[in-house]
């Protein structure tokens, strides 16, 4: 079994953070999921979520301080992921995000993020997230 290292981003605004959905076909076809990608071998992590986000959703980010790290086996894919959850905020002359190479997207509030929506990967970050959420006024 090999591991993938994926970067992934919280980004939030407005006490909402954006979620994508992954696309029919997919590991994990029709999740929501914190919108990023695989780290390709040598890419610097960061680097790689801007790079995601662009071509994902059409947005320009600054990639921020890391929020939580997950290590998960996904027996039935035969593969690991090494999760690495950034913060990250859109640029002011960002584009809004669309959904370029994800099934949907949307903006959820605290109380919108079941678990069961999500990989199993993301529950510690989900917990987080509804909190930090939560305490946004
Ligand atoms: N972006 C993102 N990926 C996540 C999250 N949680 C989680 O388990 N993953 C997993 C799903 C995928 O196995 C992997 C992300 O890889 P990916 O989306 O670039 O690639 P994939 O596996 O769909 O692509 P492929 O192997 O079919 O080429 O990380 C999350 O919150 N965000």
């Amino acid at each position: 079994m090999h591991t993938v290292i994926v970067a992934a981003a919280v980004l939030i605004e407005g006490r909402r953070v954006l979620l994508t959905q992954r696309k029919a076909g997919a590991h994990l076809a029709g999740s929501w999921e914190f919108p990023g990608g695989k780290v390709e071998p040598g890419e610097d992590p960061k680097a790689a979520l801007a790079r995601e986000l662009a071509e994902e959703v059409g947005i320009v980010v600054r990639i921020g301080e890391i929020v939580d790290v997950t290590f998960h086996r996904y027996d039935d894919a035969n593969k690991a992921v090494l999760l690495l959850f950034y913060d990250a905020e859109r640029t002011t002359d960002s584009p809004d995000p669309s959904a370029i190479d994800v099934a949907a997207l949307r903006w959820a509030t605290a109380d919108e993020l079941e678990s069961a929506d999500f990989p199993p990967a993301d529950v510690a970050i989900l917990a987080k997230v509804r909190h930090r959420l939560s305490c946004l006024v």
